[in-house]
């Protein structure tokens, strides 16, 4: 029998994808998700990696108001979207408005948009285990100094306590939405402000194939992969298939 306190971790498993950002550091001159790779928006591959996963139940993505109709039309029937707002926490909450049927929900940013399907799994796979709150992360390689409003250093925190943070980030959703209905202000991912209310958040290894696409240099990278990447010879077309990831998760959970 289950454990009803164990109840939010069994059900349906919906997918925010909040993709309503400016990309102001990318500079592309559209809103980031809408920009290509291999002929597919980053949105749509983004989306399409979640599905791929086979853990994922349903997908809300959330995008600038005056490109609903337009997602709508592209991205695949079931695929639910809702118009986003000024701040990313503004949009997560509108897709949190659009999945009152979720029993555990992943956020996650179209940016990541060649987050292997894995991850993606393994992220259900540790909610699905009873846990509340989960987050993918990677070794930190430079080392990260704290500095004042004049540029002056003022620490510097210890590396091998330092992590960055990916997507997908998993919640059960009860906890998600307390955490949001709790937040006074913006935070800059969804796991803080379950930490604001005092809630446990669980890393697992992230992986390097998940690394957002911010700037210029990112979309380079994020290209090369795709065009050059050791997968390309692969059968599957998805560079997210690679069977090289136990490779990538390998550097995941290096501390170098
Ligand atoms: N108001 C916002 C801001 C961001 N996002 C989404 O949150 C994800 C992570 O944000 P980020 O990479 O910072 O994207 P942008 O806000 O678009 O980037 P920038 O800060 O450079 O404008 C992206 O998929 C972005 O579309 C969103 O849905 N709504
Ligand atoms: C949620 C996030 O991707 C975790 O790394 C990140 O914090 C988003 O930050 P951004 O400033 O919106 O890119």
């Amino acid at each position: 029998m289950t454990d009803p306190a164990d109840v939010d971790h069994v059900g349906r498993v919906v997918a925010l994808v909040p993709a309503a950002g400016q990309g102001v550091r990318l500079g592309a001159g559209i809103p980031k998700a809408f920009v290509t790779l291999r002929g597919e928006t980053l949105l749509r591959l983004s989306v399409d990696g979640l599905l791929a996963s086979g853990v994922v139940d349903r997908v809300v993505v959330i995008v600038p108001a005056d490109r609903v109709a337009e997602v709508r039309t592209e991205l695949p029937d079931g695929v639910d979207v809702v118009a986003g707002g000024a701040e990313r926490t503004d949009s997560v909450r509108a897709g949190l408005a659009a999945a009152p049927d979720a029993d555990l929900l992943l956020v996650h940013d179209a940016a990541r948009a060649l987050t292997p399907p894995d991850l993606v799994a393994r992220v259900v796979a540790e909610l699905r285990a009873g846990t509340d709150a989960v987050v993918p992360v990677l070794p930190v390689a430079d080392t990260i100094k704290t500095v004042d409003a004049h540029g002056v250093v003022t620490g510097t925190p210890e590396r091998a306590e330092l992590r960055a943070v990916q997507t997908p980030q998993g919640f059960s959703a009860s906890v998600l939405r307390r955490a949001y209905a709790a937040a006074e202000s913006v935070a800059t991912d969804d796991a803080g402000l379950v930490e604001r209310l005092g809630g446990r958040v669980r890393t697992i290894p992230g992986d390097p194939l998940a690394f957002k696409i911010t700037t210029a240099i990112d979309l380079a990278l994020a290209r090369a992969l795709c065009d050059e990447g050791p997968w390309t010879s692969a059968p599957a077309a998805d560079p997210r298939a690679s069977t090289d990831l136990a490779t990538s998760t390998d550097l995941a959970t290096s501390t170098d």
